[in-house]
């Protein structure tokens, strides 16, 4: 094993700057990404102000107050009702505090193999480059980067721009022994992108300059689209085509079609478009064993489906570079409302209604009553009218309709499509709700959840610069297991913590639906110690697999394996696909240079012999 220095390589003060405004062309994305946080490095600042209260700056406004967050925050995070009175200050380290191991060097002529593939602005060496390309953006991520823990980081960062060029890297890296790490939007929490192998040299593939529509075929309702392309870039390309891919995940914003392809993605409007397997009809991935193509068509039963070889591989087979997906006719009705039921039952119970009508809405988001809460309280205030309104819904619930305001579930439901049908499905779904004691609030939440559904996770950044911790856990579980893994989970994080005299905070939603089940999700918080050991929150993310294992339920819905599900994986796909998977591994990348030790633990981890 190499030694490594501490020592900080040396970058351009140019590449070194991290932008907090970038009119400038040709910048890109990893400039543009916050290198130790969630997003724009321009916006969504959540900061304390000088009252005391909770601010947010998004690009349109600058420090709208949010009166209930702080209050909730200090409320809820507590034990027994004790905590803290008043927010801590624990800010991150900077860019210049940290130091990076230095570059490992190029084996034999793979240096040169990269000069006479790549541009010379195709080649990134530099701190700043390094430094973005190490980690995604899990909990553990984060708090390594504030704290200037970085044990390994790629030697290089490469930006392709064409197929060609992707292919040829591999066969070189394949040659030379190197390691290549495809990089996305880099938005995994699973520790996807990581480089663990501290021995080779390893090489960051930035995707995200295939950016690039390549043809849209309004016959087939398809399109051939470079797998680099961001989220709003990909839509607003289909778009001018008055087509859509209708793939919305959380993390819209800041990933890429190639991620979405290699874990697995699904969108906010999955129950209607389907996953992003669903969506994808074919794509290119080059190997070290050359390209594997796959043929277009509407379906094929001739043997197995190798499209799924590939889905869900986390470049550990080889690097994605061009897909064709299917894509529909931009929605002509687009209608979101929002409801209060009763309880978390009485919304479930709607849900597996409508499922079993077979009429369902495009999306529907069910959030229990901690999180409806939590919804609540991290809205802006919207003046004196609203707050009235607000306050007279309240007692009519509680007085009139007899709620329990402590179970009270917000619940969000869209449909989409052609007008008509929206309109038949809305009457149906309607006619089930109100069957189940829903309180229709109308569009307004729908449209707020609309705006605002991709903001949520900068209130982490905040959490973080304020000694507290927050982070998820998903699962596909079964109706029948549903409820019982919702109570045990919730029950059990907070008992561990309390029982070591932490404080924790949990609550969950649902995300998508199916016939067969729905899409878990839980977010769970609790405080940092002095040392921002990660200790306390691994034993929480461990408790909760565990606890969605013994549920029957998938170690991950929508976000994939990397190395930190890799534990649970011989449980959950049982250890004879893991053998499969190894040997398939072993015929397309003998040299195991791609995206090393994600996915399925090694034969050493499972023996024990390996962390
Ligand atoms: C705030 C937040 C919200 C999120 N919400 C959702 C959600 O709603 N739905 C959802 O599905 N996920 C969600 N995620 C998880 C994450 O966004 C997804 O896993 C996403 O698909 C990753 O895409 P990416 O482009 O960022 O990939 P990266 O994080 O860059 O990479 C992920 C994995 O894919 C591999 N990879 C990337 N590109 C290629 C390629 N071209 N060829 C081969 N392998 C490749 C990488 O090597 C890595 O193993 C969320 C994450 C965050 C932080």
């Amino acid at each position: 094993m190499q030694v490594k220095d501490s020592t900080t390589s040396t970058s351009s003060t140019e590449e070194r700057k991290e932008l907090t405004s970038y009119p400038q062309e040709n910048v890109d994305y990893y400039q543009k990404i916050k290198w130790n946080g969630w997003g724009d490095t321009r916006k969504f600042i959540h900061t304390l102000q000088p009252s005391g209260t909770v601010a947010i700056t998004t690009p349109t406004v600058s420090g709208q107050p949010l009166p209930s967050l702080k209050k909730f925050i200090l409320t809820e995070l507590t034990i027994n009702g004790q905590g803290q009175t008043d927010l801590e200050n624990s800010p991150s380290l900077t860019v210049e505090d940290i130091k990076l191991p230095l570059p490992r060097a190029a084996p034999g002529d793979f240096a040169r193999e990269l000069r006479a593939i790549f541009k010379p602005n195709q080649v990134k060496e530099d701190k700043f480059a390094r430094l973005t390309h190490i980690y995604g953006k899990s909990l553990r991520d984060l708090i390594r980067l504030r704290i200037g823990l970085v044990e390994n980081a790629p030697d290089v960062v490469v930006l392709p721009e064409s197929h060609e060029e992707v292919e040829k890297l591999v066969l070189a890296a394949h040659r030379a022994n190197v390691i290549i790490i495809p990089y996305g939007g880099g938005s995994n929490i699973v520790g996807a992108c990581e480089p663990i192998d501290q021995t080779r040299y390893t090489v960051s593939l930035d995707m995200r300059r295939m950016n690039k529509v390549l043809w849209v075929d309004r016959r087939e309702m398809t399109a051939c689209i470079q797998v680099g392309i961001m989220g709003p870039d990909l839509e607003r390309e289909l778009h001018k085509s008055g087509v859509s891919l209708g793939h919305d995940p959380d993390s819209f914003e800041f990933s890429t079609l190639g991620g979405w392809l290699a874990t697995c993605s699904s969108g906010h409007q999955s129950d209607k478009y389907g996953d992003i397997e669903d969506m994808c009809v074919s794509f290119k991935t080059c190997t070290p064993m050359g390209t594997l193509e796959l043929r277009n068509g509407a379906r094929a039963g001739a043997g197995l489906n190798f499209k799924h070889v590939i889905l869900g591989s986390e470049g550990t087979l080889g690097i994605i570079t061009e897909a064709v997906m299917k894509v529909h006719p931009v929605p002509q009705a687009a209608e979101y409302y929002g409801f209060l039921f009763p309880s978390f039952n009485h919304a479930i119970s709607a849900l597996e209604q409508m499922r079993r009508s077979e009429i369902i809405p495009t999306m529907v988001r069910i959030y229990d009553p901690d999180e409806t809460r939590l919804s609540f309280a991290s809205k802006p205030s919207k003046g004196a009218v609203s707050e009235f309104f607000s306050a007279a819904v309240k007692k009519y619930l509680q007085y009139i309709r007899s709620f329990d305001m402590t179970q009270v579930t917000l619940s969000i439901i869209g449909f989409e499509g052609p007008k008509k049908q929206v309109d038949f499905v809305k009457k149906s779904c309607f006619d089930i709700l109100a069957k189940n004691g829903a309180f229709g609030l109308g569009t307004a939440p729908g449209k707020t959840w609309a705006e605002k559904r991709y903001d949520l996770p900068y209130i982490r950044d905040f959490l973080l610069d304020h000694n507290m911790w927050v982070d998820v856990a998903e699962t596909t579980v079964s109706y029948t297991s549903l409820i019982p893994l919702w109570k045990e989970a919730k029950k059990a994080f907070v008992q561990h913590y309390h029982a070591k005299g932490i404080p924790a905070w949990i609550c969950a939603h649902i995300s998508h639906t199916y016939s067969n089940g729905v899409c878990l999700y839980f977010i769970f918080a609790s405080r940092q110690n002095d040392e921002k050991e990660m200790t306390p929150y691994i034993e929480g993310k461990r408790l909760m697999c565990d606890i969605i294992m013994k549920h029957g339920g998938a170690i991950s819905h929508h976000h994939g394996v990397g190395y930190e599900h890799a534990p649970w994986m011989s449980r959950y796909v049982t250890q004879g696909w893991v053998n499969v998977y190894r040997k398939i591994k072993e015929t397309i990348d003998p040299k195991n240079i791609c995206n090393p030790r994600k996915l399925m633990p090694t034969i050493e981890e499972e023996q024990g012999k390996e962390n």
